[in-house]
């Protein structure tokens, strides 16, 4: 049987959003630039954006924010509205598929409204060619009829700022990117700014958490706030069950270990790809597909869903010879290393083995 027999996106540590964490996030986004932790060089260069705006009296520059998911897009995009004193307008790129659905848009947005489009680099090519016009001159050419008899409607827009957000600022055509006078490139957080995320929300949560506690859940949640506050939930579900509520750096752990969330972050998944590269494959090198099956996943699984947390921790690397697993991934299992030399070449393991650290703890 397989070691993940439950859907990918239903892991409690995936980044993207669930059910239940749309439900309890509008309460727990902070509201203005300065609640908001964390991204300090981000929230510095928007702040100066923002402020100059506001001294001229005019709509600031269109904004894209970029970086994997669950770190604080949309609540940025709102907190930019907020301290702008503007509405917001909220969409994503797969909800507009056709230019029309763009125009519908644009065309009852209100002077100085925001408009965040989230997953820009997932809008169609016509919709985007659309955006480039109104991004730049505030007008639409709104195409009425087919073929010869088509005639090119122009439509004046009142000034708006565009926030765009995208998981890969690298996939966004030069000409949309170049539309955009700022760019903020969202960071992991640290894990001191986690538990502040952690102490902010137990807060808003009303549940009662001690630093250690914070700490112990903020060292689980792969540098992602959207995780830490679905972590603490699951934390708060425990300490009100097996105790009396209050969460320490014990309850935390305990808690967390139910939910096979370890105290690096790594789920179930993560830990069975980890394991059969050891146990199994001496550390490599192995193929995906060799190291799917021998965990009972899609080759797409292992690749998309665990390999890029692991490198990022510095546990695995993708090499041209198959996937190696690092002196760290050997510490974190436990296991013990064979002697230099086995199965993994020479030049690859002083690479890989040299400095003896941890790899990149997300910070
Ligand atoms: N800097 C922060 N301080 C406190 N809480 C934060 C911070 N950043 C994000 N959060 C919390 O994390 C959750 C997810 O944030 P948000 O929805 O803004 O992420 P996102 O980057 O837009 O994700 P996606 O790309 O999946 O839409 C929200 O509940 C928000 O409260």
């Amino acid at each position: 049987m397989s070691p993940y027999d439950s859907d990918p996106a239903d892991r409690l540590v995936t980044p993207a959003a669930d059910g239940e964490d749309q439900a309890v996030e509008a309460a727990l986004r902070p509201r203005q630039l300065d609640e908001f932790i964390g991204q300090e060089r981000v929230r510095e260069q928007l702040s100066l954006v923002l402020q100059a705006a506001r001294q001229r009296g005019s709509a600031p520059d269109h904004v894209l924010l970029s970086g994997p998911p669950g770190l604080g897009k949309t609540t940025l995009s709102m907190i930019i509205a907020a301290e702008l004193g503007a509405p917001i307008r909220i969409t994503s790129g797969p909800a507009i598929q056709h230019a029309g659905d763009l125009a519908a848009i644009l065309s009852s947005l209100t002077e100085g409204e925001v408009l965040f489009l989230d997953e820009i680099h997932r809008m169609s090519r016509p919709a985007e060619e659309m955006l480039y016009m109104a991004m730049e001159d505030f007008r639409v050419d709104v195409i009425v009829g087919k073929g010869p008899g088509a005639t090119a409607i122009p439509l004046e827009l009142p000034p708006f700022t565009l926030v765009g957000a995208t998981t890969r600022a690298g996939l966004l055509p030069p000409p949309l990117r170049d539309r955009f006078g700022f760019t903020g490139h969202m960071e992991f957080y640290a894990p001191a700014e986690l538990q502040r995320v952690v102490h902010r929300s137990a807060g808003l949560l009303d549940v009662e958490i001690d630093p250690a506690g914070a700490a112990e859940i903020a060292g689980r949640s792969r540098g992602t706030p959207r995780i830490a506050n679905r972590l603490l939930r699951r934390v708060r579900d425990y300490a009100q069950v097996k105790h009396d509520g209050r969460v320490s750096r014990e309850i935390a752990a305990q808690a967390l270990d139910v939910y096979e969330v370890d105290a690096r972050g790594l789920d179930r998944l993560d830990r069975a790809v980890l394991d059969a590269l050891l146990r199994l494959f001496g550390g490599g090198p192995v193929g995906l597909s060799t190291l799917a099956v021998a965990v009972g996943e899609e080759s797409e699984t292992v690749e998309e869903v665990a390999e890029p947390f692991l490198v990022r921790e510095g546990l695995l690397a993708r090499t041209p010879r198959g996937r190696i697993a690092t002196a760290a991934a050997w510490r974190h299992l436990g296991l013990t290393p064979p002697a230099q030399g086995g199965r993994i070449g020479a030049s690859a393991q002083s690479e890989l083995w040299g400095d003896g650290s941890d790899g990149g703890k997300a910070g």
